[in-house]
């Protein structure tokens, strides 16, 4: 790596020069504090140093969003184990090129700087780069020899100076030229990443230590997997092979024992073949340079939020001591193997010894490797760890997993923890402009439910004043919405519900949406509008049920609301937890690699892997957005119905985005929750009603629809990744209209278990379908390419009745937000994700409503039964961050339980649920869902439960 300063009203050129084509130059950069423009250029003819120069390409105006020239390919390159540095190439020779006299002159003519150079042909374009806020990663595919110049542009800049640092490296292209052999090719059956739609024959080719695949033999590839970095697990009875890689996971089956045993062999083959050829990486040297977090600052891109390595590097702590001693004792074994290889002196061994001092080298190499980003790691937290977060929406990645080879941690950190040069288009704040205006895209969360509370806002709540005109703008700084409640007569909160959709009230929630200080006190719930109009209209006033006690209670969600909404008044939720998120420095590796093809629920994780809530308070977590379901309510045209309910399916997996570290609290058999949400206006209740396999089953009602699932998952592990199978039915009623929407949640795929970059995909298709109206919804997850993240893409297609045409297309992202395009033009946003805390990393990652789940609110204590999850003392104790505590009261618990379930097998008892039943349910898959018994939310009001089990 290298570092220069590159006065104001100069550049910097560094010449790489390219012998042997085509080739990879590739290159990363950043600067301190301010940002630079970027740019590349070929010099044509065989120019020395200094060459004369004349104008050619003009620099663009800073922050221009122009796309950049065309590279041969526009996707990211993650280094592979082919990559090689030019310092230890011979053939490559690449040279800081000293600024001549004349190239400074000429930069220094005023701001209108040009490189100049007759034969230059420019590639890409000068382009300013945030390169002060992230490190700026690029690559060009060079089809000539010849010499290029990477091009360090701060002629715009008067008076400040910058920092550049930055490296280069060129990868030769080799599988362009010289194609490695075939190894193996023929049919195999490939599982279709969409649900249940089965088996698909594809033609499997294995080249070198590559996997490809395409629809039709000698066809065009479909993906290609490099081998040696995946985990191939294989089940010999169903002749499964499953592949889990960096580029995908795919899961495929031979079609005779014959098949199967040829492929096992040769993919074999290949695994071993590449332990015995190190990938040419100087993986030890260069490590500290490349390792994230060197030069990296947080991001404030809006789709980047988290920048891995800026969360890796403010949250995790090595100890450093501990690597330094687990790395000696490391040494010191492999030279004692090393020395005993040595000493066998038999002619007939040498071979054997040969390779295994090979082996041993390797090892050692690696060893090295991850000593050395460990160093690197260290160093970089250092100085993150003071660091004040100010981007609010960037979370931690908590915990640090250790990584087996140099492949999987290069690749992890080529990945995503840079910006990429040739993608920053995509990545611009300009470009979003015209989706989510002027706060960060999941600030817009409660764009419904906070206008729709404001709405009912009686002009004496909590917040008098209107927010501050200067507020407006604060965050986006955008005159525009300045300009645009100029004309706002009616001051903020001037128009009520009656007004509707009036155009005032109109504008007023795009005011409101755009203010951040708006959405922060929306989100903190510090903005009183505990019922929407439509609630408080049908309210039922205190005295009424207080007075004539109605029959059931239990069908009647208004008065339970009303009445929590009086108890708790003016109570203020909490906006943090007890204490931050914990260390979890477990590697889950040898967790891992021991339970390959597992259930998750039969490995036994270390409680550290735990988020503070537990699965029945994740149930509810999914009703963070139950508005738009009471919006689905209002509608009256069916379509629009479906369209609510799919972007409320969607919602549901947004809090998952930044929570891959960490999975829920098991509840123990028996165990309960429940949530009455005044401001949400539903309540919710949750028992664990079945503990192998574990089945959580929860209903929530509200007087506009009643939601009920149960969360029967299936889990494995295939050794880089997790699998997450939904298999039963979520079901949603509209009362209003007597609809009855079923759909399977998609399956997840928790990936980078090993790499530490964990993450969440869902993929595949999920269909929601109205049974009143044979309405249809597919919902469609894009998978993530093989250089690329998805972004989260999602795309619905809506469907009338059993009419196969689609009439409606929702687009958006399962993360972030979801829009009804109307026209290519007029687009409406159904949802937006609420923006998270600012100091969510420190917080598990949790929304304000996450932070609600477990709190004890000290008036509500009688009215919970016995069993409810907050009263769980070991959840209660790692919520506060008493680490051992809480490990020494789960182990007590969970041998509670076993005792239980022994006394209930010897005397021959079945367990039955208390709230909850398993009754025949011809829409769920299985034939059998688990369904609300009732009696619930009665022997709440009456403090009449039914003697329960002592679980704590
Ligand atoms: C190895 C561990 C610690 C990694 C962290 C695991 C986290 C990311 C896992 C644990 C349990 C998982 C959830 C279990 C079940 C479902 C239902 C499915 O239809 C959607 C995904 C969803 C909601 C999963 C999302 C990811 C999840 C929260």
């Amino acid at each position: 790596m290298e570092e220069i300063e590159i006065l104001p009203r100069d550049a910097y050129l560094h010449t790489v020069y390219v012998s042997q084509a085509p080739c990879t130059i590739q290159w990363w950069f950043s600067t301190k504090r301010k940002n630079i423009d970027f740019g590349l250029f070929q010099r044509r003819a065989q120019s020395t140093i200094g060459d004369d120069i004349s104008v050619v390409g003009s620099i663009g105006p800073a922050g221009s969003t122009g796309s950049t020239t065309g590279t041969s390919s526009g996707k990211r390159l993650v280094p592979s184990p082919g990559f090689s540095w030019q310092q230890s190439e011979s053939d490559v020779r690449a040279a800081a090129l000293p600024r001549t006299p004349v190239e400074v002159a000429a930069k220094q003519r005023g701001g209108q700087c040009k490189l100049h150079e007759r034969n230059s042909v420019e590639l890409m374009p000068l382009k300013h780069y945030e390169s002060s806020k992230s490190t700026i990663k690029g690559f060009w595919n060079a089809v000539d020899p010849g010499a290029y110049v990477l091009y360090f542009d701060n002629s715009f800049s008067k008076n400040t100076s910058k920092r550049l640092s930055f490296c280069v490296a060129v990868k030769e292209a080799k599988e362009g030229n010289i194609k490695p052999p075939v190894l193996m090719s023929g049919w195999l059956l490939k599982k279709k990443r969409k649900r249940m739609q089965g088996w698909a024959n594809r033609w499997f080719t294995i080249q070198g230590h590559w996997l490809l695949y395409s629809t039709t033999e000698g066809g065009v590839s479909r993906a290609k997997i490099d081998l040696v970095n995946a985990v191939i697990s294989i089940s010999k009875e169903d002749r499964a092979i499953t592949v889990d890689s960096d580029e995908g996971f795919m899961q495929l089956r031979a079609q005779t024992d014959a098949d199967f045993t040829a492929w096992v062999a040769a993919l074999q083959m290949v695994k071993e073949q590449a332990v015995a050829v190190p990938p040419t990486i100087d993986a030890a040297a260069e490590g500290a340079t490349l390792a994230p977090g060197v030069n990296s600052q947080p991001t404030s891109g809006l789709h980047r939020g988290a920048s891995p390595s800026d969360a890796q590097a403010a949250t995790q702590r090595i100890d450093m001591k501990h690597v330094q001693r687990v790395h000696a004792s490391f040494e010191d074994s492999v030279e004692q193997l090393q020395g005993l290889f040595n000493e066998t002196q038999e002619p007939s061994r040498s071979e054997l010894r040969d390779r295994a001092m090979r082996y041993l080298r390797l090892i050692k190499d690696s060893g090295g490797a991850l000593y050395a980003l460990l160093a690197s790691l260290e160093g970089a937290s250092r100085p993150a760890l003071a660091r004040k977060d100010t981007t609010g929406s960037s979370i931690g990645r908590p915990s640090i997993s250790l990584v087996p080879s140099h492949a999987s941690w290069l690749s992890g950190s080529g990945s995503d923890i840079f910006y990429d040069t040739n993608e920053m288009v995509e990545f611009t704040p300009d470009n979003d402009s015209d989706v989510l205006p002027l706060v960060e895209p999941t600030a817009l969360a409660t764009l419904e439910c906070a206008t729709h509370s404001t709405s009912s806002m009686s002009p004496s709540a909590n917040m008098e004043t209107p927010p501050s005109r200067a507020g407006l703008s604060a965050r986006g700084g955008d005159a525009d919405s300045m300009s645009d409640s100029e004309d706002d007569e009616h001051g903020y909160f001037g128009n009520h519900a009656s007004t509707g959709d009036s155009p005032q009230f109109g504008r007023m929630r795009r005011d409101l949406i755009r203010d951040p200080e708006f959405i922060e006190a929306f989100a903190r719930n510090h903005i009183q509008a505990p019922l929407s109009p439509a609630i408080a209209a049908t309210v039922v006033p205190g005295e009424t049920y207080e007075g004539s006690e109605p029959q059931s209670l239990d069908s009647l969600p208004l008065v339970t609301l009303e009445k929590a909404r009086v108890l708790l008044g003016a109570y203020e939720p909490r906006t943090t937890l007890p204490a931050e998120t914990c260390e979890a420095n477990v590697s889950l590796i040898s967790i891992l690699r021991k339970n390959v093809g597992k259930e998750l629920s039969n490995i036994s994780m270390p409680l550290v892997m735990n988020e503070p809530i537990n699965t029945l308070q994740s149930l509810c977590e999914e009703l963070m957005y139950s508005r738009l379901l009471q919006r689905a309510d209002e509608m009256g045209d069916s379509l629009d119905r479906l369209m609510y309910v799919a972007a409320f399916a969607i919602s549901t997996l947004s809090s998952k985005k930044y929570r891959a570290e960490r999975k829920p609290f098991n509840p123990l058999l028996g165990e309960t929750y429940e949530m009455v949400d005044s401001l949400g206006g539903y309540r919710f209740v949750s028992e664990k009603v079945s503990h192998h396999p574990p089945v959580m089953a929860c209903y929530a009602d509200s007087p506009f629809y009643r939601f009920w699932q149960d969360s029967s998952v299936k889990s494995k592990f295939w050794g880089k990744s997790m699998e997450l199978i939904q298999t039963s039915n979520v079901n949603i009623e509209l009362l209003k209209h007597a609809d009855h929407f079923t759909y399977c949640k998609p399956s997840a795929l928790v990936r980078g278990l090993i790499s530490g970059n964990r993450s969440v995909d869902f993929t595949g298709e999920m269909s929601i379908v109205n049974h009143a109206t044979g309405d249809t919804c597919s919902v469609h997850f894009k998978e993530a390419g093989v250089f690329s993240s998805s972004n989260d893409m999602v795309e619905c297609h809506l469907r009338r009745g059993g009419n196969p045409q689609v009439e409606r297309v929702l687009r958006g992202s399962w993360s972030s937000h979801m829009r009804f395009e109307k026209s290519t033009t007029d687009s409406d946003v159904l949802w937006t994700a609420v923006s998270l805390p600012p100091d969510a990393h420190r917080y598990y990652g949790f929304s304000y409503f996450a932070m609600r789940l477990n709190e004890l609110i000290p008036g509500t204590r009688k009215d919970l039964p016995t069993t409810d999850t907050r009263f769980r003392p070991d959840q209660r104790a790692y919520e506060e961050g008493r680490i051992d505590d809480a490990e020494q009261i789960k182990q007590k618990l969970e041998e509670a339980q076993r005792a239980r379930k022994r006394e209930r097998d010897e005397s021959g008892l079945q367990w039955k649920a208390q709230w909850f039943e398993e009754r025949e349910d011809a829409q769920s898959p299985t034939g059998r869902s688990w369904q609300y018994r009732g009696g619930y939310w009665d022997a709440r009001a009456k403090n009449t439960y039914p003697p329960a089990l002592e679980l704590w």
